[in-house]
């Protein structure tokens, strides 16, 4: 038996591109292209053969020309081989109810596969639903946490940060922003991920090539949409994705079934397009459920799993002639070559002795014992035939280039500013919503009438306002906040992942985005309250008053956001909010005068009470006096609840709220950057 690895040896990287004359669909037309005869020239040559220069065939803009240029440059060849992959995952040690104290195990999810794709290949894994593909392609994306025993080599190396940017990771789930448009999450991609040596114009530009090559054109001004609201269709979001990956003109595109879920065109569009991307220099790996024979023909290489063993890596145009020297048949000769590999797989194999009937193929489906049986088989042929020969292709010498570190984003201050930008087109609806104007505005206004014009004889009335302030303006910004980060933690994971833009740019991106609407609301707030109120009606007080409570916002914004980034649990992270606030609340010095000392300390770690006290303290001179009955006048600072604060030193709670602003950010960085997958 000739082993289909090697038999091709040559042919993945030369061979394939080398003599033939592929047709590379485009979604608009069908374009004959003429490949060059290595992988080196073939990319000099791209030009010829990749999917970009099909559009700019017809507009030969020079903006374009350049672009495609640079993009071009920025093409490596990668050749990704992998040995003796094996992965196994913790079961649960907890005892439940069907469990009962079972000892701690791992599962074994990929046993022994190994592989070679080199640039201009398209290789697709194939295997039953659990085999372990998505396992296996987010190994080989560098993205598995744990530990991945065997060798993943790119070029002969580990993976590294600069292999991270250029790979592109379609996963199986899309994850997009769902206000934003085709258009807008294509050219935000484009912006942030394209070389900085393209101007703004030639990134959108570069934005609308894919957005033609894909077949979106009719969808590019519609929303992408979520859970809550309808957008695109479940095909147009999956093409969104892969357009995402494919505008960084990645070297390793790797995609988790690109077609489920799509008609068998789309599909087909789908993978020639893969197809064409490959053909262009690029090392493409799929996994896929139940392609076609069309499609099946398309792929130049297979991986297929059976329980996360392989049974076949290798020539996809030669896996029929590598089994039937197994002496598997399919036993008629239309039979869809992937159908027939996912039979073997499913250890559902045609009986040889009766070929002729497949009622007897097919009777044994329910023989698990055959099957395992069958399987077992199956996977020690692959040991004996393929893998020896498999090895030592991998491990013989090839001239891998390597490749050379890059910086191809852009840098820190326009991450920034296109982040910032993107955050607020995406969360527009929400800040500026007239639901949460409508919260604010009516809580002002129902406090400025039940307030109405309270004056220093009714003292208590008004400390009991200042610590209204203190206490709103500590609930309402926690509680936004707390959502931040758990609600946008999977494009966190995925656009990190991919090295598309430093951490600190977006945390810096996030806090400024959501700065003008927590800012804006308090203003109109303290504004109408205040002097509905009845407060002391001087500029500076009110101005100062103002500004205390925007300081107060913002350490109470940063505690929702350090809770958030700590827990990355909505739920978990508003309890803690609630209980926190609570204490803040009792222990703020208003409602409780005389806590006993064990547990006074309380206040100082509220945030609250540093914003009231300080409202207190510019709101009363040392010498102002109230009526307290009797036509006789009191000092404001002998007002049991202003006297218990002691504002003496002032100073001190102002820079005690300055750390918690700093510290409560702090915390959020890093807890955000030590939850990031390593
Ligand atoms: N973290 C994990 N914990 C427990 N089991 C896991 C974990 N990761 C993977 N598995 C198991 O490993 C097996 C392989 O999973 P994987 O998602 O790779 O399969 P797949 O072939 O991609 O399946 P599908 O085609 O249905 O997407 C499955 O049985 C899955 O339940």
């Amino acid at each position: 038996m000739m082993p289909p690895e090697l038999e091709n040896t040559n042919t993945s990287t030369t061979g394939n591109i080398g003599t033939s004359s592929i047709m590379l669909t485009n979604w608009t037309e069908t374009v004959t292209v003429h490949a060059e005869p290595s992988v080196s020239s073939s990319i000099n040559n791209m030009s010829s053969c990749s999917v970009q220069d099909q559009g700019l065939q017809g507009q030969q803009e020079p903006a374009l020309s350049r672009s495609f240029t640079i993009l071009r440059a920025s093409l490596r060849p990668v050749t990704l081989k992998f040995a003796d992959v094996a992965y196994s995952v913790c079961l649960s040690t907890k005892g439940t109810r069907f469990t009962s104290g079972e000892p701690k195990s791992t599962r074994a999810v990929l046993n022994g596969v190994s592989g070679i794709v080199r640039p201009g290949e398209l290789l697709a894994m194939l295997g039953p639903s659990g085999s372990g593909k998505t396992t296996l392609l987010t190994a080989l994306a560098g993205r598995l946490p744990g530990k991945v025993s065997g060798s993943i080599t790119y070029n002969g190396q580990a993976f590294s940060s600069s292999m991270k940017r250029i790979t592109g990771f379609v996963t199986q789930d899309d994850v997009l922003y769902a206000h934003l448009t085709v258009l807008e999450t294509l050219t935000y991609a484009a912006l942030l991920r394209l070389p900085k040596k393209l101007t703004r114009e030639e990134k959108i530009e570069q934005a609308e090539l894919i957005i033609m090559e894909l077949g979106l054109t009719r969808c590019r001004n519609s929303v992408v949409g979520g859970p809550l609201f309808r957008g695109i269709s479940g095909g147009e979001r999956k093409r969104v994705s892969i357009g995402q990956e494919m505008l960084v003109n990645p070297s390793l595109l790797l995609l988790d079934e690109p077609t489920s879920g799509l008609d068998s065109t789309t599909a087909q569009r789908i993978v020639a397009t893969l197809r064409g991307l490959a053909r262009g220099g690029r090392t493409v790996i799929t996994t896929i459920h139940q392609p076609s024979s069309r499609l099946y023909r398309m792929f130049d290489k297979v991986v297929v799993l059976s329980e996360g063993c392989p049974i076949y890596s290798g020539q996809a145009g030669r896996v029929m002639e590598y089994f039937e020297s197994l002496g598997y048949n399919p036993g008629f000769n239309f039979m869809n070559p992937a159908d027939f590999l996912l039979d073997l797989a499913n250890g559902l194999v045609p009986d040889t002795r009766s070929q002729d009937d497949q009622l007897e193929f097919h009777g044994r489906m329910d023989h698990h014992e055959d099957q395992n049986s069958a399987k077992q088989s199956l996977i020690s042929s692959y040991k004996s035939n393929l893998y020896p020969l498999l090895i030592s292709e991998i491990h013989r010498n090839a001239q891998d280039p390597v490749l050379p570190s890059s910086s191809l984003r852009g840098n820190w201050w326009q991450q920034f500013k296109v982040l910032l930008r993107r955050g607020l087109q995406e969360r527009k609806h929400e800040s500026y919503s007239g639901l949460r104007i409508f919260q604010v505005m009516s809580v002002s206004i129902l406090s400025g009438l039940l307030w109405w014009h309270s004056d220093t004889s009714h003292i208590q009335d008004q400390v009991g306002l200042l610590f209204f302030f203190s206490i709103f303006w500590g609930f309402f910004p926690l509680f936004n906040a707390i959502f931040a980060f758990p609600q946008e933690r999977p494009m966190l994971i995925k656009e990190r992942s991919s090295g598309m833009y430093r951490l600190s740019s977006y945390y810096f991106a996030r806090m400024a985005g959501d700065l003008p609407m927590e800012l804006i609301l308090p203003t109109i707030f303290v504004t109408v309250t205040y002097w509905m109120g009845g407060l002391k009606p001087s500029l500076i007080t009110f101005v100062l008053t103002l500004l205390i409570i925007l300081f107060n916002v913002l350490v109470s914004q940063g505690l929702g956001l350090a809770l958030g980034a700590i827990l990355m649990d909505v739920k978990q992270a508003t309890t803690l909010a609630s209980v926190t606030m609570l204490v803040f609340l009792l222990a703020g010095g208003y409602y409780i005068q005389h806590i006993p000392p064990f547990i006074a300390w309380l206040k100082y770690i509220s945030f609250s009470h540093y914003c009231y006290k300080l409202l207190v303290g510019i709101q009363y001179s040392a010498t102002e006096v109230y009526d307290c009955g009797l036509q006789m006048h009191c000092r404001v600072m002998d007002f049991p609840a202003v006297k218990y604060l002691g504002l003496d030193n002032m100073l001190w709670d102002a820079a005690a709220l300055t750390i918690m602003l700093v510290g409560y950010r702090v915390l959020a960085y890093v807890a955000l950057r030590m939850g990031e997958p390593h």
